[in-house]
């Protein structure tokens, strides 16, 4: 038998005021809690008000993050309520803040899986630790190299896997039960977490190469023995190490990296939103995309298959993609590619001065794109005279500036839409506020792959997919772009955050289905519907 203390200090077991009068008896509560017995609804009530009274996003973070280590379900209950509003501080942006202050704010590990380089031999006992005995079915994992835009944040990303994996079940229903966020503690070069006495991390540099690849491996295979239903989601890693994990994976396990082709699915959706609004052929498209690391080489593999599958040969569809990274834009013989980024170079050929490409006003205005995608890091580098250069030759240009957290955002949705006089079709990474321009009311698309990765993952999950292949990336894309409001002057070329759990279940339903159709499910599955309906978890008390 647990004692009042046991129940009561564990999240999952925890209904505090509302555990009934004959639950207070059996679980011997009885004077360990005020008398009154509430609902789930008065619960959520109550602490609304209490959210609504702190100062400032920071202190709202801190309240929600305490109630969801005291009772899971009235966490997500209140979530299911105001998820507009709890999104960008359980998730981007505040979680970035929370993120440079992890040793100041700790409180508890939240759940979470710690897993040290320096003990490689301890992967096995963490990871039954971290998951005591539950279902694990998703995790979600971070080497903290690259968290969103802000670089190395060493075991402190680890609140980047736990925000992920909040949105999964506020939008899609994954049951906290089955979910494991997790950190590979491989070190830092962030030197002022190595200076700072609190760091709670691992204080030596990160370990590369081999005994990285190792450890990472270890790490798969042991996650991969315990638990058999297991769909690992990759969030955050570096450069090199994004690209040459999925690649090593991918085909082997039921596995997903977010920042490539969540990142990917979700700009090619928003692609396919705008043209739906300019009523615009794909085909026509020419896309620049600014900063083709992780994310950007992600965006450019997915909208090149889109244009292969629209018909063209992977020769033509080439030709309609440029990548401008730091070097201007990249041609076969610039210094230093990635191997992402090497399928897309151009010929110096096709222009009559490469060499003043290096600029993005440049290879703006020798290429005018119809469509530029940032994911470069850097703020406000989609400057006016880049903006008007591109509209002086596109009559709807698509702009989306991703980089996150805001403070790193390449424009914002407001002074794109004023530049272009109304034309531009935006969305932004972060959460942007409607736009109001000469009496229209321009909805801005979350492009942030928070759109599609729930209700892909519940669907991969419902529908014991055994890969993400192509095939169920392009069904996922499709699906999410396919919902726009194209009628109404001003619509968003996403569909809106306050859908996120309607739409996240039509994703899943069709990603189900195209696991079922292209026979990739390890059982058998007859309905997708019925299969993503039934693993859905609602926030609800249960005896
Ligand atoms: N909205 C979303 O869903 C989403 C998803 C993933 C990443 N992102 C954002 O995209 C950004 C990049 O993330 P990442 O994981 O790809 O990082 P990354 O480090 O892999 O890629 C950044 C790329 O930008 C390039 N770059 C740096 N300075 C540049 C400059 N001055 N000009 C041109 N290119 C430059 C880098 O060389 C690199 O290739 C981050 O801010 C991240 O938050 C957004
Ligand atoms: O975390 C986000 O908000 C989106 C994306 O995965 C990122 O790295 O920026
Ligand atoms: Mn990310």
């Amino acid at each position: 038998m647990k004692t009042a203390q046991e129940i009561l200090n564990n999240p999952f077991m925890n209904k505090g005021t509302a555990f009934t009068m004959e639950e207070r008896k059996a679980l011997n509560l009885i004077g360990a809690l005020p008398p009154t017995v509430q609902t789930l609804e008065e619960q959520v009530e109550r602490t609304y008000k209490q959210f609504c009274k702190k100062a400032n996003n920071q202190e709202k973070r801190i309240y929600l993050m305490t109630l969801f280590n005291t009772n899971r379900i009235l966490f997500y209950a209140l979530m299911a309520q105001h998820v507009v509003e709890f999104m960008p501080i359980v998730y981007d942006p505040v979680v970035a803040d929370a993120i440079r202050q992890y040793d100041e704010l700790f409180m508890k590990p939240q759940d979470a899986g710690f897993l040290s380089i320096d003990h490689p031999e301890d992967i096995e006992t963490s990871l039954i630790n971290a998951a005591g005995g539950r279902d694990i079915r998703l995790i979600v994992v971070t080497d903290a190299e690259a968290i969103l835009g802000i670089g190395d944040w060493g075991v402190n990303g680890v609140a980047i896997s736990i925000g992920k994996l909040m949105v999964y079940t506020a939008a899609a229903g994954i049951n906290p039960d089955n979910v494991l966020p997790l950190v590979l503690d491989v070190g830092t070069n962030n030197k002022q977490l190595l200076d700072n006495p609190l760091y709670l991390g691992n204080r030596h540099e990160r370990v590369r190469g081999q005994a990285y690849y190792d450890f990472v491996d270890k790490f798969v295979t042991t996650a991969e023995k315990l638990f058999p239903h297991l769909y690992l989601h990759w969030e955050d890693f570096g450069r090199p190490n994004a690209a040459a994990i999925l690649k090593k994976y991918q085909e082997k396990i039921t596995t997903f990296n977010d920042d490539i082709q969540g990142t990917g699915i979700v700009a090619l959706a928003g692609i396919l939103g705008a043209l739906n609004i300019s009523k615009e052929k794909y085909t026509d498209q020419k896309v620049m995309i600014f900063g083709a690391g992780t994310a950007g080489a992600g965006i450019a593999h997915q909208i090149f298959e889109e244009f292969m599958q629209q018909g063209l040969s992977e020769e033509e569809a080439r030709k309609h993609i440029y990548l401008v990274d730091k070097q201007g834009l990249l041609f076969e013989d610039t210094n230093d590619l990635t191997e992402a980024q090497k399928p897309f170079v151009r010929q110096r050929s096709e222009f009559e001065n490469s060499a003043s490409l290096a600029t993005l006003y440049n290879a703006v205005k020798a290429i005018h794109p119809s469509v530029l995608i940032g994911t470069s890091t850097q703020p406000g580098k989609f400057s006016e005279e880049v903006v008007k250069e591109m509209a002086t030759a596109v009559k709807r240009p698509i702009i989306f500036p991703l980089s996150n957290p805001t403070e790193l955002a390449e424009a914002k949705a407001e002074d794109l839409i004023r530049w272009t006089d109304g034309h531009a079709l935006v969305a932004t990474g972060i959460p942007s506020a409607p736009v109001e321009y000469k009496g229209v009311t321009y909805n801005i698309g979350q492009a942030n792959n928070a759109l599609m990765y729930p209700g892909l993952g519940l669907g991969v999950i419902a529908s014991t997919a055994k890969v993400v292949n192509q095939t169920l990336l392009s069904a996922a894309a499709h699906a999410l772009g396919g919902i726009v409001n194209s009628d109404q002057p001003g619509a968003a070329v996403l569909p809106p955050v306050d859908k996120l759990t309607e739409f996240s279940e039509h994703l899943a339903i069709v990603v189900a289905q195209n696991a079922i159709q292209q026979g990739i499910t390890k059982k058998k599955i007859n309905n997708a519907q019925e299969a993503v309906r039934q693993m859905k978890w609602l926030p609800k008390y249960t005896e």
